[in-house]
């Protein structure tokens, strides 16, 4: 298939690296000049395992290129994903200036039908905004559809070649089948719902990810005044597969920036 992957930070490279990978034609593309001229240098802004040697293979097999041409991207891809940064405002808000910005340019970029799906992590019903903007902007034909990510950084390749799911949120059946083919190399468990759900489904999973570090510190508060040893608690609870041992201690005791986002809700 023929992709545009609209920003090259952890997701979007990941993802756009990814999918060449799989043997995609893919155009990413990114406003920051220096960052795509360093791409396509051959160097990797950041470090994952893998990431190099797939990016360098399959760049030279004319499967991947890095562009700030938004509008090139566009007219080359059949489908388009929104990788653009959603960061906390002060008041704990999802920022969705750039995903909008980016909308706007996609609409104005439209040579025909695309399937615009948005990977960024983004509040419930944003995808209806997305879709508004793009129509406000083009004459063409489109669908929107919701297919969030749950890469961790440090794991991201792995992550991304082999999640533990993939959600597919859309309205359309023929879309639903398009980015179910899109993603069926990479996992049986595809989820195919309504947007709204497929958005809802990021949130609950950030949510309940941030619900379980701050049980355990909740527990590990009580172990110490009751002189009990928190990891081996974490280790008898987790050995429980209704419970699981993830996200119960073993990492750091800093949270990552969508566990801060949540927290200030
Ligand atoms: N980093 C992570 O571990 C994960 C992040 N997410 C979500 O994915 C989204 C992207 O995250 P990151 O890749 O970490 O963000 P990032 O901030 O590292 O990268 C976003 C990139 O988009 C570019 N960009 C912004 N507006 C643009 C435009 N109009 N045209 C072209 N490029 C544009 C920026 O220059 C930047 O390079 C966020 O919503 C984040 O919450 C989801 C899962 C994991
Ligand atoms: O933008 C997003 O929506 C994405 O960002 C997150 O990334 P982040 O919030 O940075 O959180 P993680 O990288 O998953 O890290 C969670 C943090 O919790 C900490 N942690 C984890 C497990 C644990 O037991 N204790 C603990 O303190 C980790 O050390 C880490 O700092 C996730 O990795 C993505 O799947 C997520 O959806």
């Amino acid at each position: 298939m023929k992709l545009a992957v609209v920003g090259t930070g952890y997701v979007g490279l990941v993802s756009g690296v990814c999918f060449a990978h799989l043997g995609h034609q893919v155009v990413c593309v990114d406003k920051q000049e220096e960052r795509i001229a360093r791409l396509n240098s051959g160097e990797v802004p950041i470090y994952e395992p893998g990431l190099k040697e797939m990016m360098d293979a399959s760049a030279a097999a004319g499967r991947l290129r890095f562009t700030t041409g938004l509008q090139e991207a566009v007219h080359h891809a059949d489908i388009v994903i929104l990788a653009v940064g959603t960061p906390s405002l002060p008041s704990g808000e999802a920022d969705l200036s750039f995903i909008e910005a980016a909308a706007r340019e996609i609409g104005q970029a439209m040579n025909g039908y695309k399937i615009i799906v948005t990977k960024s992590t983004v509040p419930v019903g944003t995808n209806e905004k997305v879709a508004a903007i793009v129509a406000a902007h083009s004459g063409h034909p489109f669908a929107v559809a919701s297919v969030p990510e749950f890469l961790r950084e440090g794991t991201a390749v792995k992550d991304t070649l082999n999640p533990d799911r993939i959600v597919i949120g859309t309205s359309e059946e023929a879309v639903a089948q398009r980015l179910a083919e899109l993603h069926r190399p990479l996992t049986e468990h595809i989820v195919v719902t309504d947007i709204r759900s497929a958005e809802m489904i990021k949130y609950a999973s950030n949510a309940f990810l941030a619900t379980k570090i701050s049980f355990i510190n909740e527990i590990a508060n009580i172990c110490e005044k009751v002189g009990a040893d928190v990891m081996r608690v974490a280790e008898g609870m987790g050995y429980d597969k209704r419970i699981g041992s993830s996200f119960c201690g073993r990492e750091s005791a800093t949270a990552g920036h969508a566990f801060r986002r949540i927290r200030k809700r």
